[in-house]
């Protein structure tokens, strides 16, 4: 566990994106998608980008935006990663891949191991799949686990990440049973909807290292 990715969600002030850096992420999310209690305008994100050290990797998270949107967030905040949690089908990720040095990330609601098998049409147009439970009130950020032992059973044919309902408590067990190279929370490092608690953020760092 000890070479284990951990990225950090929903980030949205100074103290916490530095909380995320200083306990070893490596990566921070950044959620602009205007219904969640996590968005941070493009300008905040930009501004909390610039905190970020270049060891942890910044990722700006997506929903079903146009193009031309898209290109207007990723030139303001210049991320490391893009991170899409909407409808967005391979065939744009894959024009998109045409025209960013970016890495490009596809979040995947996993209901069945059908799921698992349906993702793999993302090979070439994404760079990783986020494995995350299924929308539920939001596309993403539900702390809602989904059946990790789909993961296990499976042969990954592209680099991956678990997220959904991962808190300090359950992340080793998670790392165990699934084998995930990459772990990703929210809610689980929250004292309420949208406010990350530093405390549970080093926690959440520290049991995926398995110390
Ligand atoms: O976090 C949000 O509010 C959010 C809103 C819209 C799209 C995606 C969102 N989060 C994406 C993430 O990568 C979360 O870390 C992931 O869904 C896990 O969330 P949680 O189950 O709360 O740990």
């Amino acid at each position: 566990m000890a070479n284990v990715e951990i990225k950090i969600c929903g980030l949205s002030t100074p103290e916490t994106v530095d909380a995320a850096v200083d306990a070893g992420a490596t990566h921070i999310g950044l959620v602009h998608y205007e219904p969640s209690p996590r968005h941070v305008s493009l300008e905040q994100a930009a501004a909390l980008r610039q905190r970020v050290p270049p060891r942890t990797k910044v990722v700006l998270l997506l929903v079903s935006m146009e193009a031309q949107p898209t290109a207007l967030a990723l030139d303001a905040v210049r991320p490391d990663v893009v991170q899409f949690h909407g409808r967005e089908t391979p065939e744009w990720l894959a024009l998109l891949k045409q025209h960013t040095p970016l890495e490009i990330w596809k979040a995947i609601g996993v209901k069945s191991a059908d799921s698992l098998t349906k993702a793999q049409r993302f090979k070439g147009a994404a760079d990783r799949l986020i494995y995350d439970a299924a929308a539920g009130a939001l596309p993403g950020g539900n702390g809602l686990a989904l059946d990790w032992s789909l993961l296990s059973a499976f042969r990954h044919e592209m680099p991956w990440g678990l997220a959904g309902g991962l808190t300090p408590g359950n992340v080793a067990e998670a790392i165990r049973t699934t084998g995930a190279p990459l772990v990703d929370t929210s809610s689980g490092v929250e004292s309420a909807p949208g406010v990350k608690d530093v405390d549970l953020i080093a926690a959440f760092c520290k049991a995926a290292r398995g110390l």
